[in-house]
């Protein structure tokens, strides 16, 4: 990565704010996926190593620019502190004078965590102002947040305008692995997609099938397709502004675009809810689909195992209620099971690969979900290109 890097930066008895992703699942008041956290401890070490006053700033979920205790970055603090081994101050606000103080009592080689940067509105507009008052308190600006590189918010760009900024260990490995492995990929290159973002994720679609020579698509992301090909979705998660351009993109893509071909539906979003298989076209009216069945797992394994290399960004289906976890974990054997090289990524999927002990088969994780499908498809971040060249 030819950006200027945090190993270059002079930080000792600097204040250095910190971009990292932290979006992590927290279910209970308890962090239980820690591997984004994990991926931060490299540039973390460094810079307390060197002395510089460390404040860590990160969204997690998708609150609506205003606080919403259920987002509050609490649970971040407490696992980051145990796997730290120290407490970490948490500030219940991301700008103002309370984190000017915090950083003035803060020891060198301290850490204190940030709000939710989403509890303000100016963090998804990257408004100026908001950008401005995050970098007031700060010396250094140092992103290591892949997993939110393709988001242009003030968090990930405004602030590294504003500042002497540089890439974090883990945003340069990100990058670096990406490019070595998917800008020229072994082929068959079998790029599976799946998770909930439907309206975020399915415009990589077409740039993917010219990048792909298979595109497996599950989770929720196929209901929009069984829905423009006019079969009853029931509840299904649906884009209904993309339904033209799935019609579109199923006549072009031919059979590089594989859809399930049997689905698991439910009678609600519960655990315990009422559940069947049923064939793409049978989801019963009020029902919504929330894996893929197993014929399906069969149909995608086929395809995964004659795979050189193989992108997987999404979970097949709703793998937190073990009911609905049969697609993802059929999926992630079969691609622990191939000799392709492999690379995973997305918060949710690394969770549901690492809760099935299958993180170790796989060639990379990454912390990107949205992130590494944008740069597969070769666009730019705008987390990456804000920063400075080396
Ligand atoms: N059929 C489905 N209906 C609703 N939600 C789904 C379905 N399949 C998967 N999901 C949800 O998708 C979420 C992850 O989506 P996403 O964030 O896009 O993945 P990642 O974090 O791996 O990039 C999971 O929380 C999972 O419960
Ligand atoms: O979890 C994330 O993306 P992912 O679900 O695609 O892995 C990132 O933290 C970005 O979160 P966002 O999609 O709410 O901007
Ligand atoms: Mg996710």
């Amino acid at each position: 990565m030819q950006k200027k890097s945090v190993r270059d930066l002079d930080v000792d008895g600097k204040k250095v704010l910190v971009r990292v992703d932290f979006n992590v699942p927290v279910k209970d008041g308890e962090v239980t996926d820690d591997t984004r956290i994990d991926r931060a401890m490299p540039t973390i070490g460094m810079l307390v190593e060197r002395g510089a006053k460390v404040a860590l700033i990160s969204h997690l979920g998708r609150p609506k620019g205003s606080p919403d205790p259920k987002y509050a970055m609490d649970p971040v603090a407490k696992r980051l502190g145990e796997m730290l081994g120290r407490h970490v101050e948490k500030l219940d606000t991301a700008v103002g004078q309370e984190v000017s103080d915090a950083l003035d009592n803060l020891p060198e080689g301290g850490v204190v965590l940030l709000e939710n940067s989403r509890f303000y509105e100016g963090e998804t507009k990257n408004d100026p102002g908001f950008a401005d008052e995050l970098a007031a308190p700060f010396d250094l600006y140092v992103n290591d947040a892949f997993g939110a590189a393709h988001r242009a918010h003030a968090t990930t760009v405004g602030v590294a305008e504003r500042l002497p900024a540089a890439a974090g260990l883990l945003l340069e490995r990100e990058v670096d692995y990406l490019d070595g492995v998917l800008k020229d990929p072994e082929r068959p290159f079998v790029a599976i997609l799946g998770g909930a973002k439907v309206s975020d994720k399915l415009g990589v679609i077409e740039s993917l099938l010219g990048v792909a020579d298979s595109l497996l698509i599950g989770g929720a992301m196929c209901f929009t397709f069984f829905k423009a090909k006019g079969y009853g979705v029931g509840k299904s998660l649906v884009e209904d502004d993309y339904l033209e351009e799935a019609k579109r993109l199923m006549q072009e893509a031919g059979d590089k675009l594989v859809l399930p071909v049997d689905v698991v539906a439910a009678r609600e979003f519960e655990a315990d809810a009422e559940h069947r298989t049923v064939s793409v076209d049978g989801v019963p009216e009020g029902w919504m689909g929330l894996d893929i069945g197993p014929e399906t797992v069969e149909l995608f394994a086929g395809r995964i195992s004659g795979a050189k290399t193989v992108f997987w960004n999404g979970p097949m289906g709703v793998f937190e209620m073990d009911a609905f976890a049969k697609g993802t974990e059929g999926v992630a054997r079969a691609v622990a099971e191939s000799d392709a090289t492999s690379v995973v990524g997305g918060g949710d999927s690394v969770a549901a690969v690492n809760k099935l002990g299958l993180e170790r088969e796989m060639s990379h994780i990454s912390t990107g979900g949205g992130a590494s499908l944008e740069y597969v498809e070769g666009k730019e971040l705008p987390g990456v290109a804000v920063l400075p060249d080396r």
